[in-house]
């Protein structure tokens, strides 16, 4: 359902969003900061969170006691001590785009009354994507760990965090007391090999870094965390007995000379200027720094101006995450795979080196098809200005909601000297038929058909659907799993299946959901179904554009299976009396002659049909008797009910009398049989002076 735009809320309405939001984000606290398995997408939270507060904002007299905008994060979870902290540890306000920056800045002076041209130093470090802990030293002692909680309370992770390497257990030269903060986060490289072993294990997989690295170590048994390949940089402080420093940027060295991990993508920044500039350059690392960050957080640099800034209820005002686009986030392409769908398409897949977008790590991406890889849309037209795509490039991921992430955008300034136009392949990567490209489809697909590993399921559940074969107890899931079991490859191998498994009825009662009648059964109606009319032999056969209708034409046309497959292997040459007859048929045209054509003429696929036709017995069609037939060549209409036949048996029956059956009156139409109900076809037949008759008069005139 769309959200009703906030300026359009009345009261009553606004009320009682918010406290469906207040719910939501309850919720959505919960699972992401106590269960580390969010549900929400961050994309999908920070939009619903900004709406809470814009609807605070224009109803400030209906914020609620329990309002998400003034809470951190969520309560301790059971099972933990909990640890009051002696500062609380915030969450941070949010910048998007350059313009929030340049406000944060503005109203930083305003606050501190400082002139435009006075300076106002910041440091820009990397917002790393992990949850913060903190850690408190007595005397150079460890004594405390804590999550952060609900901001006042955390957990505490004390023997947790003593079995994570990057956190020294003793400092030298420490003050009495130290408490350091920071991000505890687990690298790329450790989170997918983390993945695989739960995986191996059967154990919870963690949808990406941030997950795993809260996962592991809120744990209650600290063997488990120590066995999770954690990691800590340090950006921030509680309690101390001493100051650390005057700048934010020297305690920052400060603590890496007492012992921490600091991030070495920190700058002292002078203007909003350079803020921008130095996020652009991060952001353009991110993909390759080996670990997640979401945003890079600007402080201000001057701690004395930093206290008399403050805090508001659950950010400080001295600081602002300027957090990176959620849908969008750029990295290296290092292959473009080719798989091949159940219809045939050859489907382009860029694989990438992993990146989180949106809160989930993406390393493949789809590609659409190959016009889209060469830069044109299906028109022909340009599209990323004719820019193509490369293996080697750098491709901007384009992922939003839960839609298959796409490659959006490749910059060129980035692309490897040696990288060269991706080609396309012509051939089928499964089965190594022709792959081909009709016009006006954008789609390259394998011709392989039956012999295509990556088709022949598909192929299998048409053959044995209600329309084609339908056999009794053989459908669309018997047949999956039988090709499942290798029992069955091709059509054929359907119709040598008892002989193949000889006393092996055996076989099949001991599969769950058979017995012996059932066995017996499925073999008898196997047997039942070799007796075939010939129209239908074409149809199941599958191939591209030969529908239904257009195999019972084909029948008709050719009366026997020898015939047609003797005359569509001579139409293979365009210049042969055969291709013409073929497409003489009413109803084939050019592009269904050729798919034919390729079908009977190409080796591997030809065995396969062969095969089949032998373990049949083929009905010869009737081929219409036009010379006395009254309505041969005549195209005919039914419409209204009709009493004695369904409609279905009135098309057979008209065409087997060399009739052409149409679904609509033109003045091409020879005659409209109408029954009771006809309603705009009836009188457009009238108005073109069409023949008109009844069902009775229809059926004296085919003599019947
Ligand atoms: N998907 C969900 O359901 C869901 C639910 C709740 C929260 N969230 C996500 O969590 C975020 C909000 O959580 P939050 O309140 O922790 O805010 P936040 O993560 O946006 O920012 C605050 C945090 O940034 C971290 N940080 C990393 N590097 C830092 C640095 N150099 N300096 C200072 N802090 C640094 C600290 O841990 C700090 O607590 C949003 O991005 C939101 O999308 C998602
Ligand atoms: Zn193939």
């Amino acid at each position: 359902m769309a959200e009703k735009p906030v300026d359009q809320l009345n009261e009553t309405e606004a009320r009682a969003e918010l406290a469906r939001l207040s719910v939501i984000l309850g919720e959505a606290n919960q699972d992401y900061h106590t269960k580390d398995a969010p549900q929400l997408s961050d994309a999908e939270y920070d939009q619903l969170k900004r709406r809470n507060g814009e609807i605070e904002s224009r109803f400030p007299s209906l914020k609620r006691a329990d309002s998400p905008s003034d809470k951190v994060g969520a309560q301790p979870a059971d099972g933990f001590g909990k640890i009051r902290h002696a500062v609380r540890m915030l969450s941070l306000s949010n910048a998007f785009d350059s313009e929030d920056v340049s406000a944060f800045d503005d109203s930083l002076r305003r606050y501190l009354g400082l002139a435009e041209d006075t300076p106002l130093a910041f440091t820009a470090e990397p917002k790393i994507d992990g949850l913060s802990l903190s850690l408190r030293y007595e005397n150079g002692v460890l004594t405390q760990a804590a999550t952060r909680g609900d901001g006042e309370v955390g957990e505490n992770v004390t023997e947790n965090a003593l079995t994570i390497s990057d956190i020294p257990q003793r400092i030298d030269n420490a003050s009495d007391i130290l408490e350091i903060r920071g991000e505890v986060y687990m690298s790329h490289a450790d989170f997918t090999a983390l993945n695989e072993r739960q995986e191996a294990k059967g154990d919870k997989v963690f949808a990406n870094p941030r997950n795993a690295a809260a996962g592991s170590l809120r744990q209650l048994d600290a063997k488990i965390t120590r066995a999770r390949p954690l990691k800590f940089f340090a950006y921030s402080w509680g309690e101390l007995s001493a100051p650390l420093a005057d700048t934010q940027i020297d305690a920052i060295a400060r603590m890496k000379a007492l012992g921490f991990q600091t991030n070495p993508l920190t700058k002292l920044c002078t203007t909003p200027q350079d803020l921008i500039d130095h996020y652009k350059a991060i952001e353009e690392q991110r993909a390759t720094l080996g670990y997640d960050i979401d945003g890079v957080v600007y402080k201000v640099n001057d701690l004395a101006l930093q206290a008399r800034l403050g805090f508001r209820s659950t950010t400080p005002r001295w600081a602002i995450a300027h957090k990176f686009a959620a849908e969008l986030a750029w990295t290296r392409l290092e292959a473009i795979d080719i798989q091949v769908g159940r219809t045939g398409a050859l489907s382009p897949v860029a694989r990438l080196s992993p990146v989180t977008v949106g809160g989930v790590v993406v390393s493949n991406a789809t590609l659409h098809n190959e016009d889209y890889i060469a830069g044109r849309d299906s028109n022909g037209n340009d599209i990323r200005d004719g820019k193509d795509i490369r293996v080697g490039d750098w491709v901007q991921i384009y992922r939003a909601g839960d839609v298959i992430p796409k490659v959006a955008d490749v910059d060129l300034s980035k692309r490897p000297s040696d990288a060269t136009p991706f080609v396309f392949p012509e051939t089928c990567p499964e089965c190594q038929s022709l792959a081909i490209r009709e016009e006006g489809d954008a789609v390259r697909r394998c011709t392989g058909g039956m012999i295509c590993p990556a088709q022949a399921v598909e192929r299998l559940r048409h053959f044995v659907s209600r329309s084609v074969f339908d056999i009794d107890g053989m459908g669309a899931k018997q047949v999956e799993q039988f090709y499942a079991d290798e029992w069955i490859k091709e059509p054929a191998d359907i119709f040598t299946l008892e002989e193949r498994f000889g006393s092996g009825l055996q076989k099949l009662q001991n599969r769950e959901g058979w017995g012996e009648k059932s066995a017996q059964n499925l073999f008898a109606a196997i047997r039942d179904a070799a007796k075939v009319p010939l129209g239908r032999v074409i149809f199941s056969l599958g191939i591209r554009h030969v529908g239904e209708s257009a195999s019972n034409l084909l029948a008709r046309h050719y009366g026997s299976w020898n015939a047609f497959e003797a005359a569509v292997v001579a139409a293979n040459d365009p210049e042969s009396a055969a291709y013409g007859d073929l497409l003489s048929i009413d109803g084939v045209g050019a592009v269904m002659a050729q798919s034919l054509i390729n079908a009977m003429n190409q080796p591997a696929e030809r065995a396969s049909i062969d095969r089949l036709i032998a373990q049949l017995d083929i009905q010869d069609a009737e081929k219409p008797d036009t010379a006395d037939s009254p309505v041969a060549g005549k195209t005919v209409v039914f419409t209204g009910s009709l009493e004695r036949m369904t409609r279905a048996e009135a098309k057979a029956r008209a065409e087997a009398l060399g009739a052409k059956v149409s679904g609509s009156v033109s003045k091409k139409t020879d005659i409209v049989v109408a029954g009771p109900g006809a309603g705009s076809k009836e009188k457009k037949a009238q108005e073109l002076g069409i023949t008109l008759m009844d069902e009775g008069a229809w059926l004296e005139l085919i003599a019947e």
